[in-house]
Parts: structure tokens; sequence; C-alpha cells
């Protein structure tokens, strides 16, 4: 995909609507437009970063526009039209200002008609359905996609990555980007790395280095998507179970034991899964680091920790719902999604933590059950009936 982004010599934004005397959206010269589809806490923060970069890069258009999932406030007042008019979410990231070259849409195909760069960036859950509602409504050619989605489903053959299904049903390549990355820090421009993942062109993966990248967010790039997008997608598991252990304040010698056990079971379970995936992913933000980053700081811990702190009694939708106001969970489902594939090749053994996560958060074992299933993780994986060492 020529040519690639360059940094622009133009200078930098200068008004409300105008950049060198032009429209925001009117870089003439512009070869990409980029679409954000999702505007929740992440979606948000992504749309901040890429519009900051787009002012500055000369090949990409000013203006991006951010497709929001259309909502109405407690005041009566549109999500959509609160954004355009105050330049901030406020629901999701308030009192962040995203950029005013970020415009929000409510109408997805009207968001993504014009657009050649994809940024696909909502809770897992939704992605079949808003794949069903792209179809034919994508640019014919030329168009490259990018998901930042932590998920995967699970089809009948295995699991289905996010980005394959993105690829599949809209007939486009797709990179992923992963990584220790909190929105609410990378919002207030903490420094944080990510990782992008590709699968074949390494020049694409250049592009959306250059989108995403800045000083306090330094983006590399690696050619491994499964790998990324699996380290992605299983910390989230991980993070429940660490929840548990501070709802049960089990200390830190105990939650870093859950780690290290939760980091090996989503090697071996990646490996499994997709042979192609190397070692070293889990090296990358997306991988060590984003499993301490989220052990410690993230959603999913915080829910399961109220989870264990109510000895298991109300459950974890209940909890969502109060303490994210409309922010979603991922572990819960992935713990599950991951079990279905487990549970269909009879491994549930080999992976005691990933099955313990998921046998508590339907109730069916204890929330101490964290500790007491989850420690003698085979060192040994059957692969195919022979014996591979993870
Ligand atoms: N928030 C973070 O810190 C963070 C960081 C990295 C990655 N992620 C990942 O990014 C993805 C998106 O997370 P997020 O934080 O942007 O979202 P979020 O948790 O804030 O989820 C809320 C979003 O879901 C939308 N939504 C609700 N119902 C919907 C429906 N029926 N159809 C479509 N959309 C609907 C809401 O409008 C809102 O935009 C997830 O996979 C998450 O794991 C999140
Ligand atoms: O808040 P969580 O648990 O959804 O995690 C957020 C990010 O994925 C951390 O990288």
């Amino acid at each position: 995909m020529a040519p690639a982004a360059e940094v622009s010599t133009n200078q930098q934004y200068q008004g409300d609507e105008t950049r060198n005397g032009q429209e925001i959206g009117n870089n003439v010269n512009a070869s990409y437009k980029v679409t954000v589809v999702g505007s929740g806490n992440w979606g948000s923060v992504a749309a901040k970063l890429i519009a900051s970069n787009t002012l500055k890069l000369n090949s990409f258009h000013d203006e991006v526009k951010m497709w929001v999932y259309e909502e109405t406030l407690p005041n009566g007042d549109k999500l959509t039209d609160v954004i355009n008019q105050t330049n901030e979410n406020v629901k999701y990231l308030p009192g962040i200002k995203l950029g005013k070259n970020v415009v929000a849409d409510p109408d997805i195909a009207n968001a993504v008609k014009d657009a050649n760069m994809l940024v696909f960036v909502t809770p897992h859950q939704f992605m079949e359905g808003i794949c069903k509602r792209l179809e034919g409504k994508i640019k014919e050619e030329g168009v490259q996609a990018i998901s930042l989605i932590k998920g995967m489903e699970v089809k009948k053959e295995g699991p289905c990555m996010i980005s394959s299904l993105i690829s599949e049903k809209l007939g486009v390549d797709c990179c992923v980007l992963m990584g220790a990355n909190i929105a609410n820090e990378i919002a207030v421009e903490k420094f944080s790395e990510a990782t992008v993942g590709y699968r074949e062109d390494k020049e694409v993966a250049e592009i959306w280095v250059k989108l995403f990248g800045t000083p306090y967010f330094q983006v590399s790039a690696v050619q491994d998507v499964e790998g990324v997008e699996l380290c992605g997608t299983l910390k989230n598991v991980v993070a429940i179970g660490a929840g548990l252990v501070d709802g049960l304040d089990m200390g830190n010698n105990t939650k870093a034991a859950i780690m290290r056990i939760g980091l090996r079971e989503m090697k071996a379970f990646s490996k499994l899964m997709f042979p192609s995936v190397k070692d070293s992913t889990f090296f990358e933000s997306c991988g060590i680091a984003d499993v301490i980053t989220t052990c410690l700081g993230g959603r999913n811990r915080r829910v399961s920790e109220a989870f264990a702190r109510n000895g298991g009694k109300r459950s974890f939708d209940e909890l969502e719902a109060e303490l994210l106001q409309g922010q979603k969970l991922q572990g819960v489902s992935t713990a599950r999604e991951v079990y279905e594939v487990l549970s269909h090749r009879g491994w549930q053994e080999l992976f005691p933590l990933f099955t313990t996560v998921h046998k508590i958060c339907i109730g069916l074992l204890p929330p101490s059950a964290i500790v007491e299933h989850s420690e003698h993780t085979p060192n040994f994986l059957l692969v195919e009936g022979s014996a591979e060492y993870y």
C-alpha cells in the first residue's frame, strides 16, 4: 500500500476549522482517510491519538470519523451531538478533548463509506453484528483495517480471532494493536507502549505505527497477528484471577503467582491453537506488560475483586453495570469462550487456571478455588500424540 505516511512539513493545526487556510478534511494530497468504528473508553482515546497524528502527517486527511453506538444521555441529549458540540465523549471519556478534527457519526454506513483505513475498537461481543451491518458498505478496494479489540469468538473449528472475523466478513487485510494500555492513562498522555501485529505486509504495519505512535505512545510492529491478538484476549482471563486474589486479600505473592501461571497458560493455549505464534511476542508490550497492567489496574480486575468481596453472591453482570457504568468487561465471556475450546478438546486439566476462572465466574466454584485449583499447571502438554514442553 503506497505511498507510506510521511511526517508532514505542514505547520501544526492552527485554528478551529482551518489549517494552512484549508478546511479540516480538505488536505488534498492525503491518501488515507481514517474511520474509528467504536467510541467507548479505549475507542475515544484511540480517536484522540489518531486525530493528533492526522493533523501532522501529510498522507492522512485531517478529519477522523468516529462511529458512535447512539445513546440518549440522562438529560435527553444524544451522545453523538454532545461529542460534536463539546469535542468530548462525556459518557466514556469525560474531561478529555478528542481533537476538533474528530467527527462523531451515529450512522455506521455513512461513517465508513469514504474511509480506506478502518480502526475497529468495540467490545468483542458486538463485532459479529457490526460486521454484518458493514457488509457491502465499505469501499470496494484499497481498504486496510486494524483491530484494537481484545476478545475472540468460538466456532465449531475452534477460536476465531476478531481480526479474522473482520477479514472474512469484509474482505480486508486486518492488523491488530494490543498492549499495556489502560485507556484513561493514555488519555492523559502518560508514557505507554503498544504492539502492532501484522501478517505479511510490513509496509502497512508501518503506516499503522505512524498513525498511532506519539512520544508518549511508543508502538512497534511484529509479524505475529495471532500471537499479539491472543495475548490481548487471554490476559483478560488472568486479570479475573488476579481480581479474585485481591478480593480475598491474599497479597502480592499470590497475585504474582496467578500472573505467572496465567502467562504460561496464555502461551501454551496460543501455541496449541496457532503453532506459528512466536515466543518473543510474549515479551512485547502485548504480552507480559499487558498482563501486569491489567492485573494491577484494569476493569476486569476491579469487577472481579468486587465479586470475591461479595463472596460470589452478586453476579459479574450486576457488578459490571454498577461499577463500569456502560463500559464492558471482556474477561468473563473470554473465560467462557476459552473453556468451550478446552472442553471440546478435553484439555481442561492442562489449563487449570483458565478452567477455574470460568467455573468461578459461573458459580460452579467459590472464589477461593482460584488458588486451590490453579496451582498445578502441567509442564507438558500433549499435542497430537507428542509431548511438547512449553
Ligand atoms: N478501556 C481500556 O482501557 C482498553 C484498553 C485496551 C483495549 N481495550 C479493548 O478495546 C475494546 C473496546 O473497549 P472500550 O473500552 O473502547 O469499550 P467500553 O468498555 O467503553 O464499552 C462501551 C462501548 O460499547 C458500546 N456499545 C454498547 N452496546 C453496544 C451494542 N449493542 N453494539 C455496539 N456497541 C455497543 C458503547 O456505546 C460504548 O461505545 C475491548 O475489546 C477492550 O478490551 C480497552
Ligand atoms: O480495563 P481492562 O481490564 O479491560 O483492561 C484494559 C486494557 O486492556 C489494559 O491493557
